[in-house]
């Protein structure tokens, strides 16, 4: 049994060895905050995606629009295999559609308010285009409806990510969703 106070850390007490999930959301919303602390709860290991495709070369070429590089998807998914079979991961990235279905026990999808994400995102330096473009995916719900046309409607969970009491509420809930979907599972 999880425990949970209001506002403050929960417990993960369960076995996690098996448990594969996978936090996304717009850039800024507080996937790395969340899924560090996560990680360091519940002794899951923390896989940032963007991360690891830069240490290993998974990019084909570079976006001048954007101003970012862009993905080489199948080297990434080769990369990511032997890791996710082990079990035991919290993934951490800005998409989920290319990601094989059967990964994933449960999926966070983070939100956060308009105008928080915009200073959010002006404070890590974005301006224009991408500036603009990633407002608007907050605003359509773009990674969201991703999420709901990818994976199965009861694995999938929005969680609202605006201030610090919502971060350590999220690690409630989070607890309580893990229990869930262990029990579901223990037979
Ligand atoms: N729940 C939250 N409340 C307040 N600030 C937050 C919250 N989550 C993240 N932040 C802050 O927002 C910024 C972006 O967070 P980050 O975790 O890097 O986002 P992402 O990984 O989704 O791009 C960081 O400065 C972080 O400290």
């Amino acid at each position: 049994m999880s425990t949970c106070v209001k506002h403050a850390y929960c417990e993960f007490f369960f076995d996690l060895i098996t448990f594969l999930s996978v936090f996304i959301g717009t850039p800024g919303v507080g996937k790395s905050t969340l899924s560090k602390e996560l990680a360091e709860k519940s002794g899951l290991e923390w896989l940032e995606v963007g991360k690891l495709a830069t240490e290993n070369c998974c990019f084909e070429e570079y976006d001048s629009l954007y101003q970012c590089p862009v993905l080489d998807e199948d080297k990434l998914l080769d990369l990511m295999e032997d890791k996710m079979t082990g079990g035991g991961k919290i993934v951490d990235y800005h998409s989920c559609e290319f990601f094989p279905e059967r990964w994933f026990d449960i999926v966070f999808i983070l939100r956060t308010d308009n105008t928080t994400l915009y200073d959010r995102l002006v404070s890590r330096g974005y301006s224009g285009k991408k500036l603009e473009d990633n407002i608007q995916c907050e605003i359509f719900q773009t990674i969201l409806e991703e999420a709901q046309r990818s994976y199965k409607p009861e694995i999938v969970h929005e969680l609202q990510s605006n201030t610090p009491q919502e971060m350590f509420a999220n690690l409630c809930k989070i607890s309580e969703f893990v229990e869930g979907w262990r029990q579901s599972t223990s037979g």
